[in-house]
């Protein structure tokens, strides 16, 4: 307890003096300040070896490790010549001075009035532009030539990158650093899809043995339940899947799910076998998937990380009483399982831990497909080795964002081509629009890695932003959001496209041509229609064009996404790692319930909330006042 106690003092010493020093305008002070705060760091050491009782065994190396990092960030300060490092110590030196206010972003503010002087139908006659702007790794085809930027924008978006330290930044996830400061943890989801050689640290250890000991254990099961020697309760073999939860540990999956549904590896695969997934706490959603489900045959996998988040709770508890009503409780050890980081929880709400699938707080929620969260619901449905290709696909992507230089880093480059249009073009939205149906769950999920991750008002350091950070996601597959809102994007507001096109369709068909001589004939068009008829252009959009879409492309194409929006946030200088946001609106909702609670319960009157959400929870309860104040257990159902 004490070690912890004053390891965390050692913490917090070290944020304050690395805060301090940076708030230090001038070069001499910080040699000065830094100075005299070794010196007392020395005595903050020397008084933590000598009167306190020593660490334990396990933590002992990585006190060392971290003692050792510190005094090597200390004597770093009094180098002139530091800019970025790979400690943490000086994310926070370095971080204190936001983005916004270093040479290169000042230099593509005013660069802004010469890209207004172009049009992009100028730029596009430009062929050895368009040359610079196109790029291929692994049959993966870039074309950003449609942007609104010279070879000249890109460069000084390299610059940028390198004030912002970006490769440093990167490094630093990959090799385990705490880079989500306010949650102090690692952000390891690139170790989910690792290869079993790999060695991948956070905290001293080594993380991938135990993501494969998982993996394996996920192998085994889902091989079990779909070779028939897992039963149910009543000895028959469990055919259909609900996976239930939210946020992260719903939309990741469903979107894979809907990308592999038709592919025709997948579903040969996944034959006479059906995985659904229960999201919302509306009764609706629950209705909707036990419909036409027996509880004899279905297996529940209950995913949440926390195995607190309200919803996924509530529905875990109705399908719980969904099996135990119709087979008796003893059979929920048969039919549900569970994916959490909160084993201790699981074991709690009744689940045999043997049938829990753990995962690592270094896996944040909405970058967790690619854990048991994922992989479970998935490879029950699609087979482990369908599911591997999948995790092989990201990684090659992992390996490509880590590895090859920013000019012809895919993540790299649409990262900061983002930053371009939020921060200095003034285009806060992107739209995302794939012409493939398959595709269609991947903006909603992309929805929630981007605009959780990067919608921040203030720095990691907690400085309040005087820009705004996070853009608006948003998309169709194409061609449904043509006859949507693409009348809106053609000559109402400028919103950036990402257009995702797929060679070969997962489902080809060949039609002849349709054309009509009508339609190739020139139109008289009446002059008060030629406002109207008229585009001016000019908006941004770029092409990714993908060989096909398989699992091991589908793969790619989520960490490029996942990628591209941590290379934002670093530029942005903000924490994409955390949400603190999110945390607040559960804890407003909770005191809602409560009340909501205590005026069924015992008639107590709203109170504590201001007059509209006073008025609102009024109104709602005296129009159900016919709600029963005791739980009910009927279940949903169509
Ligand atoms: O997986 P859980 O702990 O149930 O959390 C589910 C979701 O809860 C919140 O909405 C978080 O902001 C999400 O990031 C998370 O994915």
């Amino acid at each position: 307890m004490a070690y912890y106690l004053s390891s965390s003092l050692v913490e917090w010493w070290f944020h304050l003096i690395s805060r301090s020093v940076a708030a230090l305008s001038s070069p001499i002070l910080k040699v000065l300040y830094a100075t005299l705060l070794s010196r007392l760091n020395g005595l903050i050491h020397g008084i933590f070896f000598q009167f306190l009782p020593p660490p334990p065994v396990s933590n002992f190396s990585s006190y060392l490790d971290t003692l050792s990092a510190q005094t090597h960030q200390i004597a770093n300060i009094f180098s002139p010549f530091h800019h970025c490092s790979s400690q943490p110590f000086f994310n926070h030196l370095q971080m204190a001075t936001l983005i916004s206010d270093t040479a290169p972003w000042k230099d593509l503010k005013a660069h802004v009035a010469e890209i207004d002087k172009t049009h992009l139908r100028d730029l596009m006659t430009d062929t050895d532009r368009c040359k610079s702007m196109m790029l291929e790794f692994d049959g993966i085809f870039l074309d950003y030539s449609r942007q609104r930027t010279t070879v000249d924008t890109v460069s000084k978006l390299f610059t940028l990158a390198e004030a912002a330290c970006l490769k440093e930044k990167i490094n630093s996830m990959f090799n385990g650093e705490h880079i989500n400061s306010t949650e102090n943890r690692s952000v390891l989801h690139v170790a989910l899809r690792a290869s079993k050689d790999t060695v991948i640290n956070s905290d001293g250890k080594n993380v991938v043995p135990d993501v494969w000991q998982v993996l394996d254990k996920i192998r085994e099961f889902s091989d079990k339940v779909r070779n028939g020697s897992w039963v149910g309760a009543t000895g028959k073999a469990l055919t259909n899947v609900i996976a239930i939860g939210i946020g992260g540990s719903f939309l990741g999956p469903l979107f894979v799910h809907t990308a592999l549904q038709t592919d025709p590896e997948a579903s040969k695969s996944a034959g006479g076998r059906q995985l659904r997934f229960l999201a919302n706490v509306d009764p609706v959603d629950v209705a909707r998937n036990i419909s036409g489900f027996d509880p004899e045959t279905t297996l529940v996998v209950v995913v949440s990380k926390t195995f607190t988040t309200a919803e996924t709770m509530l529905n875990a508890r109705t399908l719980r009483e969904w099996i135990s009503s119709a087979l008796g409780p003893q059979a929920v050890s048969k039919h549900m399982v569970a994916v959490s980081t909160n084993l201790k929880l699981v074991e709690k709400f009744g689940i045999d831990p043997n049938n829990a699938f753990a995962f690592w707080d270094w896996v944040g929620g909405r970058y967790s497909v690619c854990s048991a969260v994922g992989v479970l619901p998935l490879s029950l449905q699609y087979g482990f080795s369908v599911i591997e290709k999948f995790l092989k696909g990201a990684r090659s992507i992992d390996q490509h964002f880590q590895s090859t230089p920013f000019e012809n880093n895919i993540p790299v480059l649409l990262g900061l081509l983002s930053i371009w249009n939020v921060s200095f073009l003034g285009y806060p939205a992107r739209a995302i629009l794939p012409y493939t149906q398959a595709l269609e769950k991947l903006a909603p999920h992309i929805q929630q890695v981007s605009m959780e991750s990067n919608g921040k008002g203030v720095s990691i350091d907690g400085v309040r932003l005087p820009f705004e950070a996070g853009e608006i996601d948003f998309g169709e597959p194409g061609t449904n959001g043509q006859h949507s809102f693409y009348q809106l994007i053609h000559q109402g507001r400028v919103i950036p496209c990402d257009f995702i096109g797929i060679v070969k369709s997962q489902q080809p068909v060949y039609l002849r041509d349709e054309v009509t001589p009508e339609q190739l004939q020139s139109e008289n068009v009446a002059s008060h229609l030629i406002p109207h008829k008229t585009f001016s252009g000019n908006r941004p959009s770029l092409s990714l064009l993908l060989p096909s879409l398989d699992a091991y492309r589908t793969g790619q194409l989520l960490a490029i996404y996942e990628h591209r929006i941590a290379v934002e946030g670093f530029i942005w200088g903000i924490n994409s790692f955390d949400q603190w946001g999110v945390e607040l609106g559960k804890s407003l909702a909770s005191h809602v319930r409560k009340q909501l609670h205590a005026s069924r319960k015992k008639g107590e009157s709203v109170e504590g909330f201001n007059f509209s959400t006073t008025k609102l929870l009024t109104r709602y309860l005296e129009a159900s006042a016919d709600v029963p104040s005791e739980p009910t257990t009927l279940l949903p159902k169509i």
